[in-house]
């Protein structure tokens, strides 16, 4: 995405649009009305580390005030921009905006105006902090204490640290409701542990728990423009902290190795523009395939993630369609019925694989909500066969992140 610098006449032209807008809504909704910007200094207001933030500011309303009555968007060189009508008392909305402002660092870049019916502009009951000191921001802007490029730097430095914590909270969220959803054939759930004696739930959690900081590094490093060797370094350390806290066992190997490139993909594109899958895609092609694994073993008779992540995900982005259009468990599905998943293959040979695929195959025209009692049969199945769609697992935790994360609405 190119950025455009801005001037103060376009910034002045698109604060008229907003207050035509706002009477607009007031007059058709009465209600309160909220016009969320973004507070970004300098002639560039429009980046997608301004859209991540903007996106999450949207989705953290949604939850802290309930739906509104209207929304509507804007997308323009000037910042992204929403106007809401909320059913709630002014000072209700304006005591919720105020707390989500403070709640973190990026909050101090939200600009959440609270109008009443009347077209009263809510204050605050106390001066915004300065990004630089913390002082009152009045004082600071009159007397100009701190230069324009100290502040894009401060700016620059909360957006980039709030959009790494961000995606890895989500990544985290993705793996753990992976594991949550019941039933999966062959897989942990709240049912029973499948396919595994060594595996259950809160394992599962310890583990998810565990990347999560390193997801964080791998969107940070994506940002900072590490080597795909670099990424690879930190890939192990991360596995070898998905061990201790397993006590050795192999709960998301593969899931680290695709949340890995995505997140160092995304990082990249919200520094330097560009798809993060096919970005994704660049950092796995500059390594090598692992050797001595489950997966070199049988190579010969299957691609296993590294194929997945050569060709940009495109299983997780069709399971992400399918989440929005039927469900999960219709999304995990689909991916059992064509995935080339080397753990069947390692466990059950290529006639493991293809009877999964075989049996999935038979569900596909069920509806998401006929499937459990189908799904519980199989998975008694699939543990007596001992076989275990690992893979097929992972690119649904894959795709929960892929919805929860938008990409598309940032980048
Ligand atoms: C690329 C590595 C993962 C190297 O591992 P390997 O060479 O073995 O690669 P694969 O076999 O191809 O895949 C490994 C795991 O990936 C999942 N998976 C398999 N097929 C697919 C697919 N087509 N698409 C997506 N994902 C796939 C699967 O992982 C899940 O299953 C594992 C748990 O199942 P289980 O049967 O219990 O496995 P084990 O415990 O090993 O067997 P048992 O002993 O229990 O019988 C678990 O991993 C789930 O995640 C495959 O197992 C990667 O490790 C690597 O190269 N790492 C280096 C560091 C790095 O590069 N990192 C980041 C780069 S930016
Ligand atoms: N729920 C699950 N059960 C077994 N292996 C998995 N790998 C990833 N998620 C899994």
């Amino acid at each position: 995405m190119h950025t455009v610098e801005i001037t103060l006449e376009q910034v002045l032209l698109a604060r008229d649009r907003r207050v035509l807008r706002q009477r607009a809504l007031a007059a058709r909704y009465g209600g309160t009305l909220l016009s969320f910007t973004m507070n970004i200094a300098g002639p560039v207001k429009d980046a997608p580390l301004v859209r991540l933030a903007f996106q999450a500011g949207l989705a953290a309303l949604d939850r802290d005030l309930g739906q509104p009555v209207h929304r509507e968007l804007i997308q323009a060189p000037t910042g992204p921009e929403a106007l809401l009508v909320y059913d709630r008392p002014a000072p209700w909305v304006k005591e919720r905006c105020l707390l989500l402002e403070e709640r973190e660092a990026v909050g101090r870049l939200y600009d959440l105006d609270v109008l009443s019916p009347e077209g009263e502009k809510l204050s605050r009951p106390q001066s915004r902090r300065c990004l630089i000191c913390g002082g009152p921001v009045t004082v600071c802007s009159r007397s100009r204490a701190h230069g324009l490029p100290t502040i894009r730097a401060r700016t620059r430095d909360i957006l980039a640290d709030f959009a790494a914590g961000h995606l890895s909270a989500l990544a985290r969220q993705a793996l753990e409701d992976e594991v949550d959803l019941t039933p999966k054939p062959g897989l942990v759930d709240r049912r029973n542990t499948g396919a595994h004696d060594d595996m259950d739930r809160p394992l599962f959690h310890r583990s998810a728990g565990a990347l999560a900081p390193y997801f964080r590094q791998f969107a940070a490093r994506g940002m900072a423009g590490a080597s795909p060797r670099e990424l690879q370094s930190l890939g192990r350390q991360a596995e070898h902290a998905m061990l201790d806290a397993t006590g050795g066992v192999n709960t998301h190997k593969g899931a680290l190795y695709s949340f890995a490139l995505l997140l160092s993909a995304m990082g990249r594109c919200l520094a330097e523009g560009g798809d993060p899958f096919d970005t994704a895609a660049a950092i796995a092609a500059a390594l090598p395939p692992a050797e001595n694994t489950h997966g070199s073993a049988v190579r010969s008779q299957c691609g296993g993630v590294r194929q997945e992540a050569l060709s940009g995900f495109p299983t997780a982005r069709h399971m992400r369609g399918i989440l929005e259009s039927a469900g999960p468990l219709s999304a995990l599905v689909w991916a059992m019925s064509r995935l080339d998943d080397s753990t069947l293959v390692y466990r059950g040979g290529p006639q493991g694989l293809a009877y999964v695929r075989r049996r999935a195959a038979e569900l596909l025209r069920l509806p998401e909500e006929a499937l459990p009692p189908a799904l519980e049969a199989l998975d008694d199945d699939l543990m007596a066969r001992r076989l275990s769609p690992g893979g097929s697992a992972d690119l649904l935790a894959l795709a929960l992140f892929l919805r929860a994360a938008a990409p598309e609405t940032w980048l």
